[in-house]
């Protein structure tokens, strides 16, 4: 009711708070989610809120994102949110000019790059480093014939990090900065709202790894880029042209490795938690993929990793829906957007009037998680998003500054969901072995910024076999 009198007002009611210029930026840097729901909850889906003086209108309905992500006017557009992340996690220095750099000339070569042409080059080489470091996993499990227990957040993302590292960039890239990535990466949170002291450790990590990210474009441009993959060749030479110094050089290069690894790697590991979490639907996948090995790929995984791109994006209908269902249930608030000129915005409970530098905030999560969307919208559904059942996500943001990278994203995913379920039998067991099935700790709200962070107190593992794919054939 509350709610639905300040809108019949035409007034967008703001969250109080007790410090007017601080408003809630510490309940926000607490734990964001929490917050937002909160105020959901008690102000609708439209409510601005104050984080040390910026003001931000939050918008939780389809509509209403809709309407912001159609917008062919030019009328919003990404500039704070990508002066923020080059600052949080590159470093950059020079970060307006390295956020022009970045819309004027590398995403017009990543669009060309990610494309569907693009990724037939990039594909294969991604399933060739993948079977490498997924044969070595056998290996180890070979020689424990009841079953290996391996830690599940390193596999998966060690496995990932490394693959996609080694397709892109080629053999020269610094592959020892694994774990000052997973540093970065635990601690994000700390970067982007640049706490001082607690983020002390993250920022030597992102340091170090800048240097090493340095010294790799160096010997890569000196090499002719001998082995670097053509679209990362191409981001290479539009760098070695711009004006910035060597560092701020490597930390916009590092913003972009971040944006191909990190939410990909968090998606993988939801994935995989919530399948072995569901037997019932690790089952329906394993029994998929047999199936479609057995229809297009003679029952042979080196068929299906010389398959391009294109060959398999269309492959695997059930392992895609759940790869979608699991960005539904993960991606938390991402690709805010602010108003370069005044205008409105039509949603769900009526018209925003919005004026010229507004910054708007799109709640992905609320409406992933709205059951009028979704039904039973907590519950992994593993055919949710079978193509007969025409549904959405908004999980890679929308129109002009819509994820660049999801193809690659959706490729990488979902190849490693396969060749794990085609190569493994895998149980999801704690520290001690035991079946953690209907046991998972939940994610860590504090941490979570744009993919839900896995709990940071307990930790996963699987029991892995190697499958007998002759019984399978
Ligand atoms: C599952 C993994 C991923 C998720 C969930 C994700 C999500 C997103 C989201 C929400 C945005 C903002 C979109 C908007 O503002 O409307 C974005 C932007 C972007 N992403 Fe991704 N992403 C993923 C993987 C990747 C990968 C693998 C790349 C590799 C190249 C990539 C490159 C980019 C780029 C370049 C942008 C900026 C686009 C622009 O401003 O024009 N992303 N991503």
């Amino acid at each position: 009711l509350r709610s639905r009198l300040f809108h019949a007002n035409g007034n967008i009611p703001t969250v109080p708070s007790m410090i007017p210029w601080v408003g809630g930026v510490l309940q926000f840097s607490k734990d964001s989610m929490m917050y937002l729901r909160q105020c959901r909850e008690r102000y609708g889906t439209v409510f601005r809120i104050v984080l040390a003086g910026r003001t931000i209108t939050v918008i939780a309905n389809a509509k209403g994102v809709n309407n912001i992500f159609r917008d062919r006017t030019k009328a919003y557009n990404t500039y704070i949110p990508q002066l923020r992340s080059v600052e949080a996690i590159g470093g950059v220095k020079q970060s307006k000019n390295a956020v022009r750099i970045i819309n004027e000339k590398l995403i017009p070569v990543v669009i060309q790059s990610f494309s569907r042409d693009g990724m037939d080059k990039l594909g294969p080489a991604f399933n060739n480093d993948l079977i490498r470091i997924l044969n070595s996993t056998a290996d180890e499990i070979r020689t424990s014939p009841d079953g290996k227990i391996i830690p599940l957040r390193p596999f998966i993302n060690e496995s990932i990090y490394h693959a996609i590292a080694a397709a892109a960039f080629g053999p020269l890239y610094p592959f020892d900065t694994y774990d000052d990535f997973e540093t970065c990466d635990s601690d994000f949170i700390l970067l982007i709202s640049r706490i001082p002291f607690f983020s002390r450790k993250a920022i030597q990590s992102r340091e170090q790894i800048i240097k090493a990210i340095a010294d790799y474009i160096k010997r890569a441009w000196s090499s002719q880029l001998e082995g670097v993959s053509p679209m990362i060749a191409e981001v290479l030479s539009v760098l070695r042209d711009t004006d910035l110094d060597e560092m701020d050089l490597a930390g916009t290069l590092f913003t972009f490795i971040w944006g191909m690894q990190a939410s990909t790697k968090r998606i993988t590991h939801w994935l995989m938690v919530f399948l072995l979490n569901n037997p019932e639907a690790a089952a329906r996948i394993r029994d998929e993929i047999d199936q479609e090995f057995r229809d297009h790929f003679d029952g042979d995984i080196g068929c299906l990793l010389a398959t391009p791109f294109t060959g398999l994006e269309k492959r695997f209908p059930l392992v895609d829906s759940a790869f979608k269902e699991t960005l539904r249930m993960t991606t938390v608030q991402v690709a805010m957007r602010q108003a370069t000129v005044d205008t409105e915005l039509v949603n769900e409970i009526g018209t925003l009037p919005v004026r010229k530098g507004d910054t708007l905030m799109p709640n992905i999560y609320a409406i992933h998680m709205n059951e009028e969307v979704y039904a039973d919208p907590k519950t992994f559904r593993v055919d949710r998003f079978l193509p007969e059942n025409r549904l959405t996500h908004w999980a890679f943001g929308g129109g002009a500054n819509m994820c660049k990278g999801r193809l690659l994203a959706a490729h990488v995913v979902k190849t490693f969901v396969v060749l794990c379920f085609r190569m493994f039998d895998m149980e999801l067991v704690d520290a001690s072995g035991k079946s953690a099935v209907g046991n998972i700790p939940p994610p860590d709200t504090r941490r979570s910024v744009s993919i839900l962070h896995p709990s940071s107190k307990t930790q996963l593992f699987i029991r892995a076999k190697l499958r007998d794919l002759k019984e399978v054939q």
